[in-house]
């Protein structure tokens, strides 16, 4: 990245880039790899956003939308697409300096009880232990707002973001909603949401994508951080076998 790119801010402010660089970032991604169990992840030294939801609220279209890239993650119109927890790398030059975490979402309806508690036993193991992790984008649908399973997911990470684990709701499909019934979907899911970031986003208008982007590059490049220069951070660890 040229110097040129980052936008100047003040001595002692976090480090910044324009949004244009940052959706350079986001473009660096691929795939990294794929895991239908926790234990099967490989451990990764740099930060890791993971894209949690209800099955169909757009987790697979946001990362793609947020990449510019068509396939990376599957997406699709049927319930249930993503079925493992799908890493993707993001740097420059082939180095790479954070991971996005596709997971499968829950919450769907046609899948047996036994495997909707296996999978929510696993996602909340991984949100609770994963070492990496150092966002996560809880993604609603604002036509049904924050469910049950949405709450008791904020709950379960609730110490880790009191911790610092950075947070961000982001309410898909905007494009469905009016103008007004935007506003009124933010001020309550804001409420509901306990403080923190929530956004509107729209991957058919590509609402919010800009926004969303430089949230995400400034939550992996930290003020102070050995490496605020997207690709200037080690490789992650390779798969254990
Ligand atoms: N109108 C509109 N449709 C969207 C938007 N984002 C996603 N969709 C549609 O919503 C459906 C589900 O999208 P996915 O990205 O597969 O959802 P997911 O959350 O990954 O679903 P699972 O993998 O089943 O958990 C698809 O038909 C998408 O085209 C959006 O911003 N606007
Ligand atoms: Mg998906």
């Amino acid at each position: 990245m040229s110097t040129t790119e980052r936008a100047s801010a003040p001595a002692g402010a976090p480090p910044t880039i324009t949004a244009k660089a940052a959706m350079g970032w986001m473009h660096t991604a691929r795939f990294f790899t794929t895991a239908a169990q926790l234990h099967q992840l490989p451990a990764v030294d740099v930060p890791e956003i993971a894209f949690v939801g209800r099955s169909n609220a757009g987790k697979s279209t946001a990362i793609n939308t947020l990449t510019q890239q068509r396939q990376l993650a599957f997406a699709s119109k049927k319930p249930g697409r993503t079925q493992h927890i799908n890493l993707f790398a993001l740097g420059r030059q082939n180095t790479t300096d954070a991971v996005l975490a596709d997971l499968p979402g829950y919450g769907y309806a046609a899948v047996s009880r036994e495997d909707k508690l296996r999978w929510q036993r696993v996602m909340l193991n991984y949100l609770v232990s994963r070492e990496s992790l150092t966002a996560i984008v809880l993604l609603c649908d604002p036509r049904l707002g924050l469910t049950e399973l949405d709450e008791a997911l904020l709950d379960a990470v609730r110490p880790r973001v009191e911790a610092g684990l950075k947070f961000l709701v982001l309410l898909t499909k905007a494009d469905k909603l009016t103008r007004a019934e935007q506003t009124k979907a933010l001020s309550i899911i804001r409420l509901q949401a306990g403080g923190g970031e929530v956004r509107l986003f729209s991957a058919l208008k590509k609402q919010g994508v800009d926004d969303v982007a430089l949230l995400l590059w400034q939550w992996c490049h930290p003020p102070g951080a050995a490496a605020d220069t997207p690709g200037a951070a080690e490789a992650p660890s390779p798969p254990e076998s």
